[in-house]
């Protein structure tokens, strides 16, 4: 039996029932059974009063979309627009080839829902490498333009879409821009400096000749002489080393170390007086600096999926970034993720997360601006409001910190792992651990066995936050997507059902469908590479490249038989689909 609910338009609503064909027997996913009765009952209870039941039928909407065929698997190209994309043969379906395997082992229910950022460095960047945390479960590559040059990163972007075309994998990429942060040069060279107790050390922005002079560093902030005064605390990499400002001569400010540590190239800095941040200059350093712009234009060109930017201040800059992306990228498909790394960027939180298509909790800057303490609570704010305002968000830095050096992690950071998958991120994200750590593979596989246990976890106690989801839609249309999408995972709970299978242009509706975290994963078919790619970063969805029309039997009845072919479903797996072409939801056995 297929049952469906479909909504077009506020005033039709209709309902239709089919006979349910017989499950196979041979499954291979553990289901639960389904009584033809429960089905009835909650599509009774689902359906509006005054909706008639109607036979089986084929619904059009004409948004101008053309009928289309399920694609064939070309691989990855970032280089063909999507709209070229459709010219390929109408034999297959493209999916990641490491969740392909986790199905066909594993069945849905084990699938790992939080996603998996990696930061990419030179522990990281050579082929060989980036493959394996691609089969490590790597849903995104972060590119950091802190360091490195735009040489190195446009290399390390064409070795992860060679890997994409033939692997068959979907790793999107994100860029991180640098940002206006103060921080120290590169150290000349050296991989750390070691700053002793007691140390007189000189902070300067004259640029030092190589080899650097001992106990010098440079800074990359012109106005630091004159903004520090003598007495201020000096904090490198938010507190790991500390200094105490004790003479400024000319451009030079002289410095005694009161808590001794390594210092990483680059390492930011902050000033603090009297206890609290010095940040009235730094509030003034653009969030977007020259150099960051050149590295927005490097990211567009070539084609990335994610463009985060550090220090965000307001929502002005994303909405300017935006607007500045749209104007130049093909199809203004790059997703603009704003990094809450700033006490700014706290004071105008809602506004920003509104503007941005994601957020980050940068716990490691975020750390060096609000005493430590306060970072978990900021943490599970960031949180929440990307969940009620359907933003993807990421959790990161220091999740396994240790493990840059150790193979195994701390209970602590396994504790910490697992708060931010029960606070339900979207994802969490590996920085030094796979930039330049010695276990990159290692850290990535705690974060894959503990994402998916934690998961399981919260599934089996039925640990349901009750966290309100107010309404985000700006349109009736949308509010009827919502609605939709909440009662389709409302079902899908109830039902038990195996999987969520969501058609979606824009990816809109897979979003929605994800931010209700629904205990069944969500099969999420689209038509372009790039929207595949950007849904990597949502919670719980497994996307799928293929083409499809307005007809949805007929999109369903492929879809079904391109997965079975995979053996990726079967015969009698209960699958809700939902649609954003033709506001429905059906109930059905796999045939
Ligand atoms: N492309 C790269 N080349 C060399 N080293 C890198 C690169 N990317 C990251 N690293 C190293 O990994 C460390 C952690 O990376 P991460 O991206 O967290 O940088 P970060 O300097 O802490 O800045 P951010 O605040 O933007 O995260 C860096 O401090 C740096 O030592
Ligand atoms: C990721 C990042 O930028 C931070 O934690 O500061
Ligand atoms: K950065
Ligand atoms: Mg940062």
């Amino acid at each position: 039996m297929s049952q469906s609910l479909h909504f077009f338009t506020p005033s039709s609503l209709t309902f239709s029932k089919q006979s349910l064909p017989k499950p196979s027997c041979n499954r291979r996913f553990p289901v639960t059974t389904l009584s033809p009765k429960l089905i009835s009952i909650k599509a009774s209870a689902s359906a509006d009063p005054n909706s008639s039941t109607t036979p089986p039928q084929v619904l059009i909407s004409d948004n101008g979309t053309g009928a289309g065929e399920i694609l064939s698997s070309t691989p990855q190209d970032y280089d063909t627009p999507p709209s070229q994309s459709f010219l390929s043969d109408s034999s297959s379906i493209d999916v990641d080839a490491v969740t392909e395997v986790e199905l066909k082992e594993n069945g849905f229910r084990s699938t790992r829902r939080t996603k998996l950022v990696c930061t990419i460095g030179p522990a990281t960047c050579g082929f060989e490498e980036l493959q394996a945390l691609a089969v490590g479960g790597m849903n995104v590559a972060r590119i950091n333009m802190c360091h490195g040059t735009r040489e190195w990163h446009k290399r390390v972007i064409e070795r992860v879409r060679r890997l994409n075309e033939e692997k068959g994998f979907a790793v999107a990429i994100m860029m991180d821009t640098e940002g206006s942060e103060i921080h120290m040069g590169d150290l000349g060279g050296a991989s750390s400096a070691k700053a002793e107790d007691g140390e007189i050390w000189t902070f300067s922005v004259r640029a030092f000749d190589l080899p650097r002079p001992e106990r010098t560093i440079n800074v990359n902030y012109d106005g630091f002489a004159e903004d520090v005064q003598v007495g201020d605390e000096l904090l490198v990499d938010g507190g790991m080393v500390r200094f105490e400002v004790i003479e400024k001569i000319g451009p030079d400010v002289k410095c005694r170390c009161t808590d001794p540590g390594l210092m990483l190239p680059r390492a930011n800095l902050t000033f603090w007086r009297d206890g609290s941040l010095v940040r009235e200059r730094n509030a003034m350093l653009p969030t977007i600096s020259s150099k960051d712009w050149l590295d927005i234009d490097f990211g567009i060109a070539e084609g990335v999926d994610f463009i985060a930017i550090s220090f965000v201040k307001s929502a002005e800059v994303i909405n300017h970034l935006k607007s500045y992306i749209a104007a130049r990228s093909r199809d203004s498909d790059i997703a603009v993720i704003a990094k809450i790394e700033s006490i700014d960027s706290l004071r105008n939180l809602e506004e920003i997360i509104q503007a941005s298509d994601g957020a980050m909790v940068a716990r490691g800057d975020l750390g060096a601006q609000i005493p430590l303490e306060q970072v978990p609570s900021a943490q599970q704010k960031i949180v929440q409001i990307c969940r009620q305002l359907n933003k993807p968000v990421i959790v990161a830095s220091q999740l396994l910190e240790s493990m840059i050096e150790y193979p195994t992690p701390t209970r602590a950071e396994v504790a910490d792992v697992s708060e931010a998958v029960r606070q339900r991120a979207d994802a969490l994200m590996l920085s030094g651990e796979s930039a330049m750590g010695q276990y990159p593979d290692k850290a990535l596989a705690v974060l894959r066995s503990v994402s998916v246990r934690i998961e399981k976890w919260w599934r089996e106690e039925k640990r349901y936050e009750a966290m309100e989801l107010p309404a985000v839609g700006s349109s009736f249309s949308d509010s009827i997507s919502e609605e939709i999408c909440s009662s389709a995972a409302k079902m899908a709970n109830n039902l038990g059902v195996d999987a969520l299978f969501v058609y979606t242009k824009t990816g809109h509706m897979a979003s929605l469908l994800s931010r209700c975290r629904p205990d069944c994963p969500i099969f999420a078919f689209t038509s372009t590479k790039s929207v595949r790619r950007r849904l990597n970063l949502q919670w719980g969805l497994i996307p799928f490249r293929v083409s499809f029309s307005d007809d949805m039997e007929s999109n369903l009845n492929k879809t079904f038989s391109l997965l079975k072919a995979r053996g990726m479903i079967k015969s009698g797996d209960l699958v809700i689909a939902v649609s954003d072409m033709l506001q429905s939801i059906q109930v059905m056995n796999v045939p």
